[in-house]
């Protein structure tokens, strides 16, 4: 880039506060043209807040804010960023679920006018699709409600790059990543940097703190509202960038050393312990004999494999396979691939916190409780103190920040979803199924939440965890890794390497599109 070209952003002295919090402090950073950048932060830190003062949708208490040239004072907001070539994706995704996919394209792209306004809109987005995400499997006569969240999230971030009647010059991605496969966050990346080479600039925010080394330029940490550093992405580390952030650099302690993928067992990979089947998966095989999976009492199961093939129908099926009692069986429950039952209850954390987690409505102590009231009852009355006591405990076990009776809508996305765990794990249910558990939560408290899972399954408790940040499968005794469907292989934690996992989901083969989940969630 020319080093004539001013400067795509700048920021200076910005601050925001809501109430008591001062959620951005005096905040300062610059963007160059067809730069890559990201920010980094620990949950509440203020990035998603500083991101909308500088598209406008917030104002801030003072500072200014220059977008290609153009200052305007902080504290006031903006109507149409997209008119000043600013596009964003927001946390909670935004999309209108009534819509069909081509209408929602033709909301982000005002070039597409007149009789034919939905073809124009959709060959604009889907250009892009095929390009950002080669695969996506997304048709234009969906309707947004039946996409998977990662397609949803797919459609955001293709929709900030079409080149309509204002070209894209700086686009905002909060944590446009968090529920996309290794797979597509490749080519999400490969794509982006294409653009920036274009001119396009770039500010990512998200806590797959890889993601910013492999492939941005700089990294700002922001630390209790403040810009407090900046490194560049070429020689920054997981610790360099944890420990600017104030968190403890730790490593989850039990993660298993990295084997080497060539030497991956996949036929042996058992229980070792032969304690009670809690569920037991079958699929026929290839041969016409059924196959059995079975997940016992104190297993950590991680279910793994490219977006879309069958994790998350299987997850979901054994989550109604389960019963309304701890202990209890239900019948099987028949999916297009699999039969699955369960002996005893379930709690669930969805991955979807804004559609199918939180209770925007109620406050965070709610939100929290509201699984756990059947034990906190007395005489069909909630017991205030017995409640007060669990939400204390569960804002100390997960470090949750910001007052229980705050509208849970208050809190930064990645606190949400603390809340959201802590309302599963406060059940006590046999299993606990969980679903991309900590999108969006910083790298501390991952590790947080991998020990406490740990101590949930050595107290008997059974895991079954999807996750789309294979780094994390690490953490499972064993890992089931699905493809078009089915269980294709069986893995130990040690061995659920990205690299591994990746290979397994493959196959050695083109595996067909990712379409299993999309018309069901
Ligand atoms: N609308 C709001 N009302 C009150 N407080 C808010 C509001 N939005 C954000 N906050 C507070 O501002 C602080 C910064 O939140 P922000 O969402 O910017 O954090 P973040 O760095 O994006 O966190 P995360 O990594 O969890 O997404 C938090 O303490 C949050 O509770």
């Amino acid at each position: 880039m020319s080093d004539q070209s001013p400067d795509t952003l700048v920021v200076q002295g910005v601050s925001k506060r809501f109430g008591s919090t001062l959620a951005v402090n005096d905040a300062s950073f610059t963007v160059r043209r067809g730069e890559l950048i990201g920010i980094a932060g620990h949950n509440g830190a203020g990035k998603s807040t500083i991101l909308k003062v500088v598209n406008g949708t917030i104002a801030g208490d003072s500072g200014t804010v220059t977008v290609n040239g153009i200052a305007r004072s902080a504290d006031t907001t903006v109507a149409h960023p997209e008119k000043l070539g600013v596009r964003t994706v927001y946390q909670e995704l935004s999309l209108c679920a009534s819509l069909r996919v081509d209408e929602t394209a033709a909301i982000f792209d005002h070039s597409a006018r007149g009789l034919s306004w939905r073809s124009t809109a959709w060959h604009n987005l889907r250009t892009v699709l095929d390009e950002m995400f080669p695969g996506h499997g997304i048709r234009k006569d969906a309707k947004i409600s039946e996409l998977s969240i990662a397609r949803r999230q797919m459609i955001e971030c293709a929709s900030t790059m079409i080149d309509s009647t204002v070209r894209p010059a700086l686009v905002i991605l909060d944590e446009p990543t968090s529920s996309l496969d290794a797979a597509s966050t490749a080519s999400f990346y490969a794509y982006l940097k294409k653009r920036a080479a274009e001119g396009v600039s770039v500010i990512i925010t998200t806590h797959r703190l890889h993601e910013m080394i492999d492939n941005l330029s700089r990294i700002y940490v922001m630390r209790d509202g403040q810009v407090l550093s900046e490194q560049r992405a070429e020689g920054a580390t997981k610790e360099s960038i944890v420990t600017a952030m104030g968190l403890a650099a730790h490593e989850s302690s039990r993660v298993a050393p990295i084997a080497d993928s060539s030497t991956v067992t996949t036929t042996d990979a058992r229980p070792t312990t032969a304690s009670e089947v809690i569920v037991r998966l079958e699929q026929p095989g290839d041969d016409g004999a059924s196959e059995v999976f079975e997940i016992r009492k104190g297993e950590i199961i991680g279910f793994a494999g490219l977006e879309g093939h069958g994790q998350l129908l299987a997850l979901e099926a054994v989550y109604r396979a389960s019963a309304r009692r701890s202990g209890a069986v239900r019948a099987p429950r028949r999916t297009a691939h699999h039969a699955v039952s369960v002996t005893g209850d379930s709690a669930y954390v969805s991955g979807d916190r804004g559609v199918r987690g939180i209770f925007p409505l109620w406050d965070v102590a709610t939100n929290i409780s509201f699984s756990s009231l059947g034990k906190l009852t007395a005489g069909g009355l909630v017991k205030p103190k017995a409640e007060a006591a669990l939400v204390h405990e569960w804002y100390s076990r997960l470090g949750i920040k910001g007052q229980s009776t705050d509208p849970i809508t208050s809190l930064s996305g990645g606190t949400q979803q603390k809340a959201l765990m802590a309302r599963a794990m406060a059940v006590g249910s046999d299993l606990l199924l969980l679903e991309d558990p900590t999108r969006g939560v910083d790298q501390a408290t991952k590790s947080e939440v991998y020990e406490l899972l740990r101590g949930q399954a050595a107290e008997g408790q059974t895991i079954v965890w999807y996750s789309t940040e294979n780094e994390e499968l690490r953490n499972c005794d064993r890992v089931f890794v699905f493809r078009v469907g089915k269980i294709v292989a069986t893995i130990t934690g040690a061995d659920a390497t990205e690299d591994a996992v990746i290979a397994l989901s493959f196959g050695g083969q083109d595996v067909a599109p990712i379409d299993l989940e999309g018309a069901v969630r």
